[in-house]
């Protein structure tokens, strides 16, 4: 390899174009055919093209002879295609590079030996593993590759260990992930998936430990029970499956290793109510004289490194303690005194698609394509996640007050149960949210077509369809009193309306055909009882009456800032978390 100021250059020989001088530049590598074979290929491509199309108009009447020209026109024709548009790859658009050692390369006709050079090409070889970016946001990456060789073995090793050494600049790419898939997810392809991208992993040296769940709950049981030590073992976990699994994961993570307080439960809203006389208790007196969640509010909110892409999947999630010592990722050399909790920014949870709805792979990505997550996770891509925090104050008069905690990063749904349960949800926003998210949680209708689209896994993603349907007949309505409360800095969509004002329209349509108790008990002649919790403090609202689903939703924009620490509570009857 010679030096040529900061950039490094090469004659190499490019499998199915020739020999090329290859040019290593800060930002990526560029070849070119070197001499008279380019031209006599490009004059070969362009002939090629010209016969192609008359010999097509002429319907030549010898079939073989037909087939066997159009072969070669249409192989040259491509190839003057490829001569034009893809001489030059940027390191950001490599994911491997590998050495495969001594073997043969075929010429620009497709034959490993060639009639332009007359020699058979065999040389030491390497792979340069690329992909294009999809030409609009959210278009799928596909993949290409390079094949280079030479006859000396020194130069190989060298243009690899380059190539390596500059893909790895851009992020921090994982070097150990654990990966769970859901064998029936979606449509029952969850191994499938798992194994058309498995082999873009070990291509770019990137260790995974799988393991293909046998049951609900068997990837939170087994990432609950795993030590610190072992934890940190790993840069980050991947689920292969839809939202569900995905979920899961984030909750098995999050369950044990999350210790932001929880908001207040209800009867400590009621207590802080009673003993502060400046605050006015309104409706059933469920109030708050202090910030609520004051500990909540800043859970994964720590703000993002300011290296958020804006097409990437992986969510920088989690905090890692240690006695001091490192090594590249941070990690004391006795990993035994280690102790990992979240938020931190170097532990990643990745979601490659399979299920039924993706809805997080879409809003994060712009798309549901299994090998373009796939490329993200190597590449170290990072993006903010929202998550709401789900806590349940069992309130069964039988049973003690103890909060049970559910993380959502798409939905959370409820079940209508006997027992009666306040739930408290925590919506906390990250700083900077560069993609759209809605992140909901809800009771009522989502719980209940959830609930029963289980039991038709079978129909794959349509028994969502069927299960709708059969709620929507049901008719039910569920009864619920849901605090809100309101941003300083509300979000503004783009018709111009804050998200509250919306909500709070949206809810003056609901109309009560249910005969609920609320209802029935609001003096007003109104179907919904809608006021502002306190005088004091006007950004809470709460809200009494029957709904279809009860939940508390934030829309973050864009490339826009969202509302900090936006806090709601559903109180609901008859709620049960799934
Ligand atoms: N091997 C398994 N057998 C049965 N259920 C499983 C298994 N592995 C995971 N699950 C459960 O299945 C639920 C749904 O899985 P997942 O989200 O992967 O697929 P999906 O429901 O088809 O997709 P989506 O959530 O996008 O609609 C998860 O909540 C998980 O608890």
């Amino acid at each position: 390899m010679e030096r040529n100021g900061s950039a490094a250059t090469s004659t190499l020989f490019l499998d199915r174009i020739g020999e090329v001088t290859v040019t290593m530049d800060p930002g990526g590598f560029s070849w070119k055919l070197i001499g008279p074979k380019k031209d006599l290929v490009w004059f070969m491509a362009n002939i090629a093209t010209v016969f192609h199309v008359g010999v097509a108009i002429l319907r030549f009447p010898c079939e073989n002879l037909y087939f066997a020209m159009d072969q070669f026109w249409a192989s040259c024709l491509c190839m003057n295609l490829r001569l034009k548009s893809e001489n030059r790859i940027e390191f950001a658009n490599i994911y491997a590079v590998e050495f495969i050692g001594w073997g043969l390369l075929e010429d620009a006709n497709g034959r490993a030996g060639s009639f332009l050079s007359g020699s058979k090409l065999e040389m030491y070889r390497f792979v340069v593993h690329g992909f294009q970016r999809g030409r609009t946001c959210g278009s799928p990456w596909t993949l290409c590759e390079y094949t280079f060789g030479h006859k000396d073995l020194r130069t190989c090793e060298s243009w690899v260990q380059q190539l390596i050494a500059q893909t790895n600049i851009e992020a921090v790419r994982p070097k150990n992930l654990l990966v769970f898939v859901h064998p029936s997810c979606g449509k029952g392809h969850g191994v499938k998936t798992w194994e058309m991208v498995e082999s873009m992993f070990s291509r770019a040296n990137v260790q995974t430990k799988v393991t293909i769940t046998q049951r609900a709950r068997h990837a939170y049981d087994l990432i609950a029970s795993l030590s610190d030590k072992e934890l940190s073992s790993f840069d980050g976990i991947v689920a292969v499956g839809g939202d569900g699994l995905f979920n899961e994961v984030l909750n098995g993570l999050l369950s044990s290793r999350h210790d932001a307080p929880y908001p207040p439960s209800s009867e400590e809203l009621n207590n802080a109510c009673k003993k502060d006389q400046n605050v006015q208790c309104m409706n059933n007196g469920i109030m708050c004289s202090r910030p609520l969640c004051n500990g909540a509010t800043n859970m994964l909110s720590t703000p993002s490194s300011g290296s958020d892409d804006h097409e990437p999947l992986l969510s920088a999630v989690g905090s890692i303690t240690s006695n001091g010592g490192s090594h590249d990722r941070g990690l004391p050399a006795d990993a035994d005194t280690v102790k990992v909790s979240f938020p931190n920014d170097w532990f990643r949870l990745g979601l490659i698609p399979a299920g039924s709805t993706d809805s997080i792979v879409v809003s994060t990505t712009g798309t549901r394509d299994p090998v373009t997550s796939a490329l993200q996770i190597i590449l170290g891509k990072r993006i903010s996640l929202d998550i709401a925090q789900v806590v349940r104050w069992k309130t069964s008069p039988s049973s003690k007050e103890v909060p049970s905690v559910h993380y959502a990063a798409s939905f959370a749904g409820c079940l209508v149960e006997s027992l009666t349960y306040s739930i408290s949800f925590t919506y906390v926003q990250p700083n900077k949210a560069p993609l759209e998210y809605l992140v909901i949680a809800r009771y009522g209708f989502y719980g209940d077509v959830i609930k029963g689209s289980e039991g038709y896994r079978w129909m794959g993603p349509k028994r969502y369809d069927y299960a709708g349907t059969m709620a929507f007949l049901k008719h039910r309505s569920y009864e619920a009193e849901i605090k809100f409360l309101k941003t300083e800095e509300d979000v503004v969509n783009k018709k111009g309306t804050q998200t509250s004002e919306r909500f709070h329209e949206n809810l003056k349509k609901v109309v009560c055909r249910a005969n609920c108790n609320i209802c029935n008990d609001t003096n007003d002649s109104a179907d919904l009882d809608i006021s502002n919790i306190s005088s004091q403090d006007s950004r809470w609202l709460q809200y009494r009456g029957c709904f279809l689903s009860v939940g508390a939703a934030v829309i973050s924009c864009r490339n826009e800032r969202a509302p900090e620490g936006l806090v709601a509570e559903a109180h609901l009857s008859d709620g049960k978390l799934v």
